[in-house]
């Protein structure tokens, strides 16, 4: 057994495979350009591309070696073959709840990260108040479908730090933008780096890790913050400085 549920499915769980699949179109994102580029024809076209930052090799390898020693026990089984770690708030997405009493803070190991995503350009005020492992096995088919983050709780930045090996994560958008049907961004995961989602790539795109891009086994370690309502002059203030203290 395992632990998907509805449309979830990892190899485990899976009898049927969906192959009416659309074709997307397909760009890949180049950080060093902050755009996204594709064939058109025999020509090569770049859009710009807002709202993801990629800082390369943010942690050295001995550092990426140590946080892996750290994180290797407390794993629990998670949807699409998924595994999880989640240092929060106990949160009910649905009834938009937030239970304080369950809240113990992030790992004292991760320090380091909190600080350093504060040194970064414009980020000096990333409150870290969720950290959230994720493994990805390619023996259980781990991957997440695509997805928005939720706004109400968290804030605009999402912060994610790429361990163990290299993948892609997808952006698409459902809509008739940019005169397309499907779209489809595929940002590059390089190990060791962090990669940020704000602004459209936020709120805009979904965003998945598909199985195809699961080569072997990694390891994301995402960063968020409070959304405005639960920040300084929010209308749920004192729940955010209760969490962050
Ligand atoms: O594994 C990743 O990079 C994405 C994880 C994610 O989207 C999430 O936890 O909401
Ligand atoms: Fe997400």
């Amino acid at each position: 057994t395992c632990a998907c549920k509805g449309c979830r499915r990892c190899i485990v769980c899976e009898n049927h495979f969906d192959q009416n699949q659309l074709k997307h179109s397909e760009m890949l994102y180049v950080p060093s350009l902050k755009k996204c580029v594709c064939y058109q024809g025999h020509h090569l076209v770049g859009f710009d591309f807002p709202g993801v930052s990629v800082f390369q090799d943010f942690i050295s390898a001995p550092e990426e070696r140590e946080l892996i020693r750290r994180n290797s026990n407390r794993w629990k089984d998670s949807q699409s073959g998924r595994r999880k770690q989640d240092y929060g708030p106990k949160v009910n997405f649905k009834k938009k709840k937030v239970k304080l009493s369950s809240f113990t803070g992030l790992p004292k190991y991760i320090d380091f990260i909190v600080e350093r995503i504060r040194s970064l350009e414009g980020l000096d005020n990333f409150a870290t108040v969720e950290q959230c492992n994720l493994e990805y096995d390619p023996v259980r088919g781990a991957s997440i479908d695509p997805h928005y983050d939720d706004a109400w709780l968290w804030g605009e930045r999402l912060l994610s730090l790429n361990l163990l090996s290299d993948s892609f994560k997808t952006l698409d958008i459902d809509s008739g933008e940019f005169g397309l049907n499907e779209f489809e961004v595929k940002v590059p995961l390089c190990r060791r780096s962090l990669v940020m989602l704000s602004g459209d790539a936020r709120y805009k795109w979904k965003h998945s890790i598909q199985r195809k891009d699961i080569t072997s086994k990694r390891l994301c370690c995402t960063f968020r913050e409070l959304s405005p309502e639960f920040s300084s002059g929010g209308t749920q203030e004192h729940i955010g400085r209760s969490l962050l203290d």
